[in-house]
């Protein structure tokens, strides 16, 4: 169909409504408009749309291939003068006919968009998840979405034209058409069917009148899987939270570990051989000889060095715990036994366990220990099913476990199985030699951490430290360069700087340990000369308080009186 042209006579409120509702039909071209006011609403309009004015109907008239002539004064003197005028092919239509034909457009266009807004509802309606259920204000079902009849096995056909409030009187919708009021969370079964639900349901309420409700509800089934879903999440997470806690890669190798004496490499080179193999190892050797260095260097050389870390200090956990720490413990073995807890074994599954202190477990669970190293087989704590692992494993004492075997503090049968290859380290005043090359490698490692350039030591320094009988080991002499490198100005170590470290303290406490003296200032000594070697961190203090066999507390009460 081509454009139909159309002129307009008459630019007040009938004309200007008419222009505006005629200039956006597509098929439709606005000639001209016309009016004797040159400010008629209608012809403002069309000059700022560009479209041509008249003051003249004889104008209006003329202008060729006019479709139609729509009149909109409503006056009959105009009418007849436009008919006297306009060409034979125009058509004329009257204010009356016009509105007419106006409305009708409207109500297409309005049509239309109906149509197109119930398109997108129904599109949303049948897609969404959750049922939907809407009845009028008389309780008279008019829509079910195909959720609700997924949801509740209820068809559509079935329900709707029932009546809410006979259908399921307690639910949601029929409470908010009730109560003019929207509700949430309500949990109720679906009448017509068994299945439980939760729902929300709200009023529609247009010019201030009850039209109906429309409810939106979920089987509780699917709130009930989420949550189980949001659960067991939960549980990896926090078994996850635990592993990562407790696991450590090996942090050292062997190429940190320093030393050369005869006696020390010997060690070296059965750990290393120690380390292609499997078997259990046993380190022995005083506190701070690097028997813990050596186990992560164990582990870092061998085959599981991809696997975890694991280490147990068999000392530190209090015996009660002791048990479940290795093995782990079912939700509820005890009490504050809230979740299952994965033990030190499981965690170690694959890679190593390092068991510190070994000398300080009890028999109870050496014989628990023993049956494992056997089997590589256990139970949880509260538990009946039997664990199986592939751990290796590396112990390590400072004790004499052959007098403890003696005693019957050990069981013989677990020092044999442990004893497999033994590593015995020396003590650091039997490879004195050792001494410069650990003091080059701290001096490096602490001028980095303090900022320094600190080159040495003094011969005279060094001499000291070869004269010094190195009771806390490798670990004292760490310490003793680290407080050396902390009062130095200079760029070398001096005996001064190391005096007071590695020689027994000054006037007044100077009596030789052969020496009597009040056990008062005997006591001060032994816990200077503990921290001292042991260190001012708390992994230290803790070794003094061991050593002194005190509590940690009562060390930093004993500490707080002599500073
Ligand atoms: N041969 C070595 N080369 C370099 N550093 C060493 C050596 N031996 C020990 N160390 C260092 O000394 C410190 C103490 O070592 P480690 O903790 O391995 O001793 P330990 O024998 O396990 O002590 P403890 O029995 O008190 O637990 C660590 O910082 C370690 O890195």
């Amino acid at each position: 169909m081509g454009l139909v042209k159309i002129g307009i006579v008459g630019g007040g409120k009938g004309g200007s409504s008419l222009y505006k509702t005629l200039k956006d039909i597509e098929q439709v071209e606005i000639s001209m408009v016309c009016d004797i006011l040159p400010n008629a609403p209608a012809l403002i309009l069309a000059r700022q749309d560009g479209v041509a004015t008249s003051l003249s109907l004889e104008e209006l008239c003329a202008v060729p291939g006019l479709s139609l002539i729509i009149e909109a004064t409503g006056k009959e003197e105009v009418r007849q003068r436009i008919n006297l005028h306009k060409d034979r092919h125009t058509a004329l239509l009257e204010a009356v006919g016009a509105n007419l034909m106006m409305h009708i457009i409207e109500e297409k266009e309005q049509l239309s968009e109906m149509k197109r807004l119930k398109g997108e509802l129904d599109a949303i309606l049948n897609s969404v998840q959750e049922a939907i259920e809407f009845a009028t204000s008389d309780g008279t079902i008019r829509f079910v979405n195909p959720s609700f009849s997924r949801v509740t096995g209820v068809s559509s056909k079935e329900r709707i034209g029932q009546n809410i409030f006979e259908a399921s009187p307690n639910g949601a919708l029929a409470r908010a058409l009730r109560t003019h009021e929207p509700i949430f969370a309500h949990r109720s079964r679906v009448g017509g069917s068994d299945v439980e639900v939760v729902s929300n349901a709200s009023p529609i309420v247009v010019d201030g009148r009850l039209e109906g409700a429309v409810v939106v509800f979920q089987p509780l089934t699917d709130i009930y899987k989420l949550m189980e879903q949001l659960q067991a999440s939960n549980q990896v997470i926090d078994e996850l939270k635990t592993r990562i806690n407790q696991i450590t890669t090996s942090m050292y190798t062997f190429d940190d570990i320093l030393g050369s004496h005869p006696e020390f490499e010997k060690a070296l080179d059965l750990a290393a051989k120690a380390a292609k193999s499997d078997s259990t190892v046993l380190i022995s050797g005083e506190s701070g000889t690097g028997k813990e260095l050596f186990a992560h260097a164990i582990h870092a050389a061998s085959q599981r060095r991809d696997k975890p870390f694991v280490k147990v200090n068999c000392a530190a956990i209090p015996e009660t715990l002791l048990e479940s720490e290795f093995f782990g413990h079912e939700k509820g073995a005890f009490t504050g036994a809230l979740k299952t807890k994965l033990g030190k074994m499981e965690l170690a599954n694959g890679g190593t366990i390092f068991l510190d202190e070994i000398g300080d477990m009890n028999l109870h669970l050496q014989a628990k220990l023993l049956r494992v190293l056997q089997d590589m087989e256990f139970e949880r704590v509260g538990g009946t099913q039997t664990i199986k692992v592939d751990v290796r494993i590396i112990a390590a004492t400072n004790r004499m476990l052959k007098e403890m075997v003696k005693k019957g503090d050990f069981r013989e049968d677990l020092y044999y199985r442990l004893n497999v290859v033994e590593l015995r380290l020396p003590p650091l005043r039997k490879h004195k030699d050792d001494i410069p090359a650990y003091v080059h490698s701290l001096v490096l490692k602490f001028n980095r951490k303090f900022g320094k350039k600190v080159s040495g030591l003094t011969a005279q320094a060094e001499q000291l430290l070869l004269n010094y009988d190195w009771p806390g080991n490798v670990r004292e002499l760490q310490n003793v360069i680290e407080r050396a490198m902390v009062t130095v100005e200079e760029d070398i170590i001096t005996r001064k700087h190391l005096l007071n470290l590695v020689e027994p303290p000054a006037a007044g406490e100077s009596a030789p340990l052969g020496e009597l003296m009040p056990l008062e200032e005997m006591e001060k000594r032994m816990v200077r000369l503990a921290v001292q070697r042991y260190g001012d961190s708390v992994e230290g203090k803790k070794k003094a308080a061991q050593t002194l066999n005190i509590s940690l507390a009562t060390l930093y009460n004993k500490l707080k009186i002599i500073t």
